[in-house]
């Protein structure tokens, strides 16, 4: 299900978030994921919600050979769209992945009705960010405590990955009527507001680096690179393992080729970016925008609603209040700093786990679609940097060599 794109004013655009499939309480989290299907669909919810078990003793495969072809046009509604892509999307990949000898063909039982679902969200048929965190979320208790709706290979111990993901992105949510404050005071040229907006956005994005680095209690680094990054992985030129990519029975006898999921699908630093005008460099400009193709139809539309309303840069760098420029600099440093943090993250989970030589020869230690990322988080990190304005007596904000052994 596509959204138009909105018309009317920023103010309009942040005011009716829902259009896009954006809740002002979770964000960009489903609001309400739902944990089962109309009893119709038992075959994949059983068969979804135990294939990383099945996977593990290597049954999923001859399961998923049973499964029988469902009509998915008896789906209703977001929500359940929504658990039917991940319950497909864990089906799918546990028996790509299940153990060395690869398949070349998706059975028509899942590629069919996937395709299809995916095609309903706006999203590739492959395992993306809405299936291990929007609408994996599930409350158990009053204290919102969560669980995992439908577990990934190693969990319990790699549900912290997804939890962790899905407390980013509710840190990120309790920021946007800062946002929203910020477009609505640029509107009335009330500075005062303006500058409480940006406080408000420089505090949710020191909230999400401190969450961020919250993955080190819970999930050990040679789990998550072991048995969640290889379970992740999509098929194509990128992939070592299948670089020709899937055939879809049923839908292509081409083969498909899709990157699998990643973190970089979050739109939450994607609006960031958006919204505080940092400009990347042409190359990682290009991965952030084909990343987009695996975020939901209305929360990429958003981003390009985002991108090209007005500027708020340009609206601080006329502003002749130093208090503006000085809130907004501090913006840009704290998502600096997120992303200096996220860089030794992703070292310690896939570069560092990649250099143990018994490790290094069956995963690589490339990203999600084939880039180098080191060099690639270096560059994003470094044009952050450099959107940050100079300000009369301050002393320039350097680009500091993170000292990195690839
Ligand atoms: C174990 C934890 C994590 C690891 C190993 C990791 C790894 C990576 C890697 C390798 C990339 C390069 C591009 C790609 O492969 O798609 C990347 C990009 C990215 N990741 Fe993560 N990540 C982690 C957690 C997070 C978290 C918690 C967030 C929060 C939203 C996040 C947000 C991003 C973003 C936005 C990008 C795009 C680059 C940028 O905008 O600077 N990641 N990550």
């Amino acid at each position: 299900m596509t959204t138009a794109v909105c018309q009317t004013t920023p103010l309009e655009w942040w005011r009716h978030l829902e259009t896009f499939n954006i809740s002002h309480q979770v964000g960009f989290l489903l609001e309400n994921p739902l944990d089962h299907l109309p009893g119709y669909f038992l075959p994949w919810e059983k068969l979804g919600k135990n294939a990383a078990q099945l996977m593990a003793s290597r049954k999923l495969r001859s399961e998923v050979y049973k499964l029988p072809l469902l009509d998915f046009h008896l789906l209703n509604g977001q929500e359940e769209y929504c658990l039917a892509h991940t319950l497909l999307a864990t089906i799918a990949h546990c028996f790509v992945w299940q153990d060395n000898d690869i398949p070349k063909i998706l059975p028509k039982a899942v590629a069919i009705p996937w395709f299809h679902i995916s095609q309903y969200l706006g999203l590739n048929p492959v395992y993306c960010y809405l299936d291990c965190v929007l609408a994996m979320g599930r409350k158990v208790d009053p204290n919102s405590n969560l669980e995992v709706i439908c577990p990934a290979p190693g969990s319990p111990h790699t549900d912290w990955f997804s939890l962790v993901l899905i407390q980013v992105e509710l840190d990120f949510a309790k920021g946007i009527q800062d946002i929203v404050d910020i477009y609505d005071s640029m509107d009335s040229e009330d500075e005062r507001r303006l500058i409480l907006g940006l406080k408000g956005i420089e505090n949710t994005v020191r909230r999400m680096q401190q969450t961020t680095t919250r993955m080190y209690e819970r999930l050990d680094p040679a789990v998550f690179y072991n048995v969640l990054r290889p379970f992740y992985e999509g098929w194509g030129a990128h992939s070592k393992l299948l670089p020709e990519g899937l055939i879809f029975e049923g839908i292509s006898d081409t083969p498909l080729q899709f990157v699998g999921g990643s973190a970089a699908q979050s739109s939450t630093i994607q609006v960031l970016d958006a919204v505080l005008g940092v400009e990347h460099s042409e190359d990682a400009d290009r991965y952030l925008k084909q990343i987009r193709e695996y975020m939901p139809a209305g929360h990429r539309e958003f981003l390009y609603t985002v991108e090209t309303g007005p500027s708020l840069k340009t609206y601080v760098q006329q502003s002749q209040h130093d208090g503006v420029k000085t809130a907004y600099n501090q913006c840009l440093k704290a998502l600096v700093d997120f992303r200096t943090s996220h860089l030794l993250v992703a070292v310690d989970y896939v570069l560092k786990p990649s250099q143990n030589k018994e490790e290094r020869q069956h995963h690589s230690a490339q990203g999600t679609g084939g880039t180098n990322f080191v060099s690639f988080l270096k560059s994003t990190r470094g044009r952050t940097v450099r959107s940050v304005l100079q300000l009369d007596g301050d002393t320039p904000v350097v680009n500091k060599e993170l000292n990195i052994n690839t």
